[in-house]
């Protein structure tokens, strides 16, 4: 039978013969082996290991229970040899975590109360595997952490890395304090556990935002790495990303970090390899002429790991990539990859495969690890499949990954879960532009069929294909929100679940106004009619009262194919049936359109939330670098009285390298000043005229380093 083993295993082996499980199991080699080995092995099998049974030999190269199987160990860090015959069970691994990772698989071979005869040679392509947290938003809480350290031993992930940008003590402004009792007890426990599952916890610091480059903020940090370690911290990281100013100059950089790695790192007997995030933490920002890199690589001791997103904030890692860094840094780069987070579009959520990255990046990379979403319980789809493919590049299999994935973390309700991912995989408009698969398999369904339709010849099949995926779509939601297998994950995707289950409803009946249009049932056309505007309605309010937050608040589902067809297929019935009936049903409110316009890189593709009365600009979560000359500029559909704009640089001093201005007509503008509200806000004031343009401009000599916190502009009182 094929061996159902993840992460996929190099080199198997298989008889096709198996054997009843063993009532008993002998151990043989408890004194030697890993003890988070022998721990897990007795954990799993309970009293039916002892010292009578079956023989169950484990243990590490060179351990006498393990001898016979020196040769057949793979010679690679976290390495094993597995093998199960009629005569006896060997667990063998190349080090103490290749010995867990064998137990790991031993216990995944179980199958139906049987046992396959097998042999496994197996190891990682990737050193260091994992998840970083490091997102915006709501760090995860202590037991998602928990959870989550328990879910990296089960998939041999052997890295988490502690970086959250809100927490306080880990960023500005207490880097340089200790952890109050509370949170510190958190941390020393999930250590602990993180160490029970064979995984390395990396605490990481992010100083830059006020860092002083003077000796005692190198003994800030150098206490605060102290107070880590004797909270049971043995790999640390030091961020310098989303920073402007002092803390981002390479070659200080340089000198703190040689520092903390001489005095501390290759001090302690028992701290893995220092972890950088530099400034320039991608090729889009990497500027040759600036030394950055240049400083990295000639200067940074070579033991020192370095982070890399890859060619963009959020991007695919390619081989060409990898490597053109490497030539930089002078080193493999530690992939910091920007998937599944979502903090730049937090209305959505990113259940879809993981695909895009290179086969063959193993030789050039050392670390490899996953940035999540704020949602712990939904981003442990992503991880599993990174798990997969770090584990096994050559193997890895998108969407058998993805399958195994859904299994993995919804048993009971596989299909209702499959149906609700499929459908929330994109990330819709955003300005990093990346975007992901959504809605595969219906698509070209709904495309056909809309052009059908609008020709006024559709097919009868695409109709009930649709029909049939509403369907499937309205009981997913039903079937998930009164699922109790994981509560953790139904908590976090409900407020999506509720909007699933309004999309399902909404599809069905727009398809239903279709039919009612075609037989001349005004009655009836009218009822499925006033049923969609009433669910597009309640699908706003669900909007503006779930996931409420400063970036993009709401719940978006189905964003790419689905929703566009509910609106399609309602506009053209009602465009239709107003034809036919010489009624004029309004159609669904979409906002006034209102177009940004800049010529500052960072800001070309910032989406813009639109509501009745506002238009809001997606804030930016990195340094936006503004030229000299460089524009941001509103334009409403309309000229209206504003009361007045807000705009929101966190810049420490004034703005006076830059101008507001407003417009009625586009041709003659006039300056507004600016004043700051009690919360540091600006605020703009100019004497009451028809507003249409709102602008500001850097009318300085030379580039700004700003953080877009905040711009909209309220345009009715
Ligand atoms: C290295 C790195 O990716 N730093 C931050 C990251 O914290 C943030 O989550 C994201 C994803 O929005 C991007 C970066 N601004």
């Amino acid at each position: 039978q094929d061996i159902k083993v993840q992460p996929s295993p190099r080199q198997v082996n298989v008889t096709g013969k198996s054997m009843t499980i063993p009532v008993a199991f002998r151990l043989v080699g408890e004194q030697e082996a890993n003890p988070h080995a022998i721990a897990l092995l007795k954990q799993f099998l309970g009293d039916r290991l002892g010292t009578e049974g079956f023989p169950l030999y484990v243990g590490e190269k060179g351990d006498r229970a393990v001898r016979g199987a020196k040769r057949l160990i793979p010679d690679h860090p976290e390495g094993y040899y597995l093998s199960i015959t009629d005569k006896a069970i060997m667990l063998a691994g190349n080090d103490e975590r290749g010995t867990y990772y064998a137990v790991r698989t031993f216990m995944q071979l179980f199958h139906e109360g049987h046992l396959p005869f097998v042999g496994i040679q197996d190891y990682p392509d990737v050193r260091f595997r994992g998840v970083v947290e490091g997102f915006y938003g709501t760090p995860w809480s202590h037991e998602a952490r928990l959870r989550q350290l328990q879910f990296y031993g089960e998939n041999k992930l052997n890295t988490y890395i502690y970086g959250p940008k809100d927490d306080p003590f880990h960023s500005s402004p207490n880097w340089r304090k200790p952890y109050p009792a509370k949170e510190a007890a958190r941390l020393a426990e999930l250590v602990k556990v993180a160490n029970e599952n064979e995984v390395d916890f990396v605490w990481a610091i992010h100083p830059g935002l006020d860092i002083r480059w003077e000796t005692s903020d190198r003994d800030s940090l150098m206490a605060k790495f102290e107070h880590m370690y004797d909270l049971g911290v043995r790999s640390f990281a030091v961020f310098f990303d989303d920073i402007s100013g002092e803390g981002a100059k390479a070659d200080r950089q340089v000198e703190l970090l040689n520092y903390i790695d001489d005095h501390f790192v290759q001090v302690k007997p028992d701290v893995t390899p220092l972890i950088v995030c530099p400034t320039e933490y991608n090729k889009g920002w990497a500027r040759p002429e600036s030394g950055y890199l240049a400083t990295i690589g000639e200067k940074l001791n070579p033991s020192v790991e370095v982070m890399w997103t890859g060619d963009r904030v959020i991007s695919e890692i390619t081989r060409e990539g990898v490597e053109w860094i490497r030539e930089q840094i002078k080193r493999p780069s530690y992939i910091w990859w920007n998937f599944p987070v979502s903090d730049y579009v937090r209305d959505h959520l990113l259940l879809g495969e993981v695909y895009g990255n290179g086969k063959d990046i193993a030789g050039s990379i050392s670390g490899f690890v996953a940035n999540p979403m704020e949602w712990a319980e939904a981003s442990k789809l992503a991880i599993y499949c990174v798990a997969d493919y770090t584990w096994n590049m050559q193997s890895y299999d998108r969407f058998r990954s993805w399958y195994r994935a859904i299994r993995a973390i919804m048993p009971e309700n596989v299909e209702a879960f499959t149906v609700f991912a499929r459908h929330n995989s994109d990330l819709g408009e955003n300005v990093h532009r990346f975007r992901r698969e959504e809605s595969v398999e219906i698509q070209p369904v709904a495309e056909r069929f809309m052009k059908g339709y609008r020709e006024g010849h559709y097919d009868e099949r695409d109709f009930l294909a649709l029909q049939d995926e509403f369907e499937r779509v309205a009981e997913a939601a039903d079937l998930l929100l009164i699922d109790r297998e994981n509560e953790a994950l139904i908590e976090e995707i409900t407020p999506w679940l509720h909007q699933f289950k309004i999309l399902g409803d909404a599809g069905q009946e727009a398809l239903a106004m279709i039919k009612a249009g075609e037989r001349g049932d005004r009655e009836l056309f009218l009822r499925k009619y006033n049923h969609v505007k009433a669910l597009r309605k309640r699908s706003y309010e669900l909007e503006r009262q779930f996931n409420q937050n400063p970036y993009q608040p709401g719940v978006k589902t189905g964003t790419t194919v689905l929703q566009p067809l509910v609106l399609d297929v309602f506009t053209e019935a009602t465009e239709r049936f107003n034809r036919q009936n010489g009624t004029d049903l309004p159609l669904l409110a979409d906002y006034s359109p209102c177009k940004l316009t800049t010529n500052v890189p960072q800001l070309e593709h910032l989406p813009l939330q639109v509501y009745p009365s506002r238009v809001h600009l997606t804030p930016l979560l990195e340094v936006v670098k503004w030229p000299a000359g460089g524009y941001l500029q509103l334009e409403l559909d309309d000229a209206y009285r504003i009361p007045g704009t807000r705009l929101n640089f966190d810049v420490k001093g004034d703005l006076s390298w830059g101008v507001m201005e407003v417009s009625a007509d586009g041709e003659t503008w006039q300056t507004v000043t600016l004043t700051r509200d009690a919360r540091g806000r600006l605020n703009g004031k100019w004497e009451d005229t028809p507003v249409k343009f709102v602008r500001f401009t850097n009318t300085g000599e030379g580039e700004q380093q700003v953080y877009l916190r905040e711009f909209y502009v309220v345009f009715s009182l």
